[in-house]
């Protein structure tokens, strides 16, 4: 089985970005949603992804944006692949010109893989937790149980996932790639790299 890969959500600042790269992250997030403390305006963001090297995936997230605005944001910000984070159905997550993923918030009793076979066109499927009015970065963790084996598409586990946690989330869940945010914070949208570090270790350990 190859390495499970990881994406740091919520970059905000260039030196946080330089040291998930610096860690081993495969890929960082940029928050476009202004309800955030996470939020990145398109200057940011471009200006951050500017300072990277190579071969790192740039992804947006995106909460129920309208079309228009985000063709217009793609226009403006370099970005690899799209990440849906709102109620958007495939239909919406498609036609940007980029490959995308979409987030499911999943809560007790949901058919995950019932939920995947929606989205056909989808690169991947983001499992976060759901929580009421909360669209991501919960912090909280979600039952791993239900994630199934056999999904038709690779799935990233998010939610709550920390140093301390990761390396039992990838041991039974075995997935195709993890997603944090608040578990390697200082401050929401402040990345704290030591654990950043701690994090990557013990995914991949
Ligand atoms: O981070 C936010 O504030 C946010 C707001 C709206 C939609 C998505 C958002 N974040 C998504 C993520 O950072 C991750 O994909 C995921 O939810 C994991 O977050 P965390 O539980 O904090 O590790």
């Amino acid at each position: 089985m190859s390495a499970v890969r990881i994406k740091i959500c919520g970059i905000t600042r260039i030196e946080d970005a330089l040291a998930a790269v610096a860690a081993g992250a495969d890929a960082i997030g940029f928050v476009f949603y202004a309800k955030s403390p996470r939020a990145v305006t398109p200057a940011q963001a471009r200006s951050i992804i500017a300072a990277l090297p190579p071969f790192v995936t740039t992804v947006g997230l995106f909460v129920d944006m309208p079309r228009a605005e985000l063709r217009q944001l793609l226009g403006e910000v370099p970005l690899d692949l799209l990440q849906f984070h709102g109620d958007e159905s495939a239909e919406d997550c498609a036609g940007f010109g980029r490959p995308y993923i979409k987030a499911l918030r999943v809560k007790p009793g949901d058919d995950i893989a019932a939920a995947v076979s929606r989205y056909p066109e989808a690169s991947g499927l983001l499992l976060d937790t759901y929580v009421p009015g909360v669209p991501g970065g919960t912090g909280e963790a979600f039952d791993w149980s239900l994630v199934p084996q056999d999904a038709a598409k690779p799935l990233i586990l998010a939610g709550g996932l920390t140093p301390d946690n990761v390396g039992e989330a990838v041991r039974q869940v075995r997935p195709y790639a993890v997603d944090v945010s608040g578990g390697v914070e200082a401050a929401k949208g402040i990345k704290d790299a030591a654990k950043i570090q701690a994090f990557i270790q013990r995914a991949r350990s």
